[in-house]
């Protein structure tokens, strides 16, 4: 039968990438998805954001809803202080089977724990089953609706505390209105758009970056 697509990208990454080399693994999958198949990695451009962002943030707990081929997540593991922690949740299983290879490629596997899950099961019970108090950066790229509904979950989980930083990819491209209205307008978000291109393409995206101001 036909390959998949995250199967198709990590043997890009294996035949092209050095293992325990994360910006080879890097290259090898924004090089294939710009010149054989597109896929939905944030990408080399609004990756460039991504890494200034958590690089500002230096977080020690990363929340990324959307693991996908674990593009973002060797980005974001990558530029971590030891002993940081990255939770990435996917619920597709033979997505996270890849995305755990492409993890594994980068070296990063001690750094990021990748549950197979729905962001909407999971999230209550973060804090119990992971210890984790609050996050210092979430990396929302998972399906668009589910980015306002999931953040109120966050916030009634107690997860965010003041000066947490949500960083959502694709606010223009497909699009998270609800979102986008949501952190605007309300008093408890400060929020700023870094304008970008939609990965691998001349279309408009863009990131939204909200602190959480508590
Ligand atoms: O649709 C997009 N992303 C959705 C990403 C979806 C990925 O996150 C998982 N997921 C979804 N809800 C989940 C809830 N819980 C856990 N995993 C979940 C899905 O199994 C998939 O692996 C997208 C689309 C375009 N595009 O140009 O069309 C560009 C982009 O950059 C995108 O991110
Ligand atoms: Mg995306």
């Amino acid at each position: 039968t036909r390959s998949t697509r995250p199967q198709r990208l990590l043997g890009a990454v294996q035949k092209n990438a050095t293992r325990g080399d994360p910006g080879s693994v890097i290259q090898a999958i924004d090089h294939y998805c710009r010149n054989k198949e597109w896929a939905m990695n944030v990408g080399d451009e609004k990756g460039c954001i991504l890494d200034s962002v958590v690089s500002e943030v230096n977080p020690a707990t990363v929340l990324e809803l959307g693991t996908y081929c674990g593009y973002s997540t060797v980005r974001i593991a990558r530029l971590l202080p030891p002993h940081a922690k990255l939770i990435t949740l996917e619920f597709n299983p033979a997505v996270a089977a890849i995305a755990r290879q492409v993890i594994a490629w980068a070296g990063l596997e001690d750094k990021v724990q990748l549950v197979e899950g729905a962001s909407g099961d999971f999230i209550p019970r973060i804090k119990e089953q992971f210890g984790v108090k609050t996050f210092d950066l979430v990396f929302l790229d998972h399906w668009k609706e589910y980015y306002l509904p999931d953040t109120k979950l966050m916030e009634e989980c107690g997860l965010l505390r003041k000066g947490s930083v949500l960083l959502a990819d694709n606010v223009v491209c497909p699009g998270a209105p609800d979102y986008l209205e949501y952190v605007r307008s309300s008093p408890r978000y400060e929020s700023r758009y870094f304008k970008s291109h939609l990965e691998y393409t001349k279309v408009e995206d863009g990131l939204e970056k909200s602190v959480f101001l508590g």
